[in-house]
């Protein structure tokens, strides 16, 4: 067993990865549709509300909702507020390591570098999204306040030691769409 200093020993839980390989971890065959559609409804309020339309939820295994998170760009003007940073941490706070390796990640646009860290590093077993980051470059431009990376969310994670599973573009038209309106009032 390993033992810190203090009188409180740690559980394997503590380490998910050792003891979680990824060929133990099966991920539910869901309806991705009506879960990526649920981030566009999310992202669509995130807009109305000031902030940047993108939504995401995250997604047990049991299909179930656990959390919901749209852009949170307001009230702070946070460039960092990306709903998928946010909901990544808050999924890290809220559920256990071996939830989170068969839960899924949903957002209506491809998570950047710094939210695909933030998905890996909170254990989350697969990432579906919308639109693809090099269509919403197309879109953004080098807009002050989405200077768009272009860096596809595999390359990021494939540099990790454990497996997160990617699915899209999907939808991705239906995606694109609000981002079109939203970006040129903007400009
Ligand atoms: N994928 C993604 N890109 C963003 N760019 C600015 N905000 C966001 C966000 O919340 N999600």
């Amino acid at each position: 067993m390993l033992c810190l200093t203090g009188s409180r020993s740690l559980e394997p839980a503590v380490f998910p990865f050792s003891f979680l390989p990824d060929r133990f971890v099966s991920l539910p065959d869901l309806d991705h549709t009506v879960f990526l559609r649920r981030t566009f409804d999310i992202a669509a309020k995130a807009a109305e509300e000031g902030s940047h339309p993108f939504g995401a939820i995250v997604v047990g295994a049991d299909g179930t909702i656990l959390l919901e998170q749209g852009n949170a760009y307001l009230p702070d003007h946070d460039m960092t507020g990306h709903a998928e940073r946010v909901i990544a941490t808050r999924a890290s706070k809220a559920y256990r390591p071996e939830e989170l390796a068969g839960a899924t990640l949903y957002s209506s646009a491809e998570p950047c570098a710094m939210c695909a860290g933030a998905a890996y590093w909170a254990g989350i077993g697969r990432i579906v999204y919308g639109l693809s980051e090099a269509r919403l470059k197309t879109i953004t431009g080098n807009h002050p306040e989405n200077p768009t990376l272009d860096m596809p969310c595999r390359e990021v994670l494939a540099t990790g030691q454990r497996t997160v599973e990617v699915v899209g573009p999907m939808l991705e038209d239906e995606a694109a769409e609000m981002h079109l309106t939203f970006w040129a009032s903007r400009a």
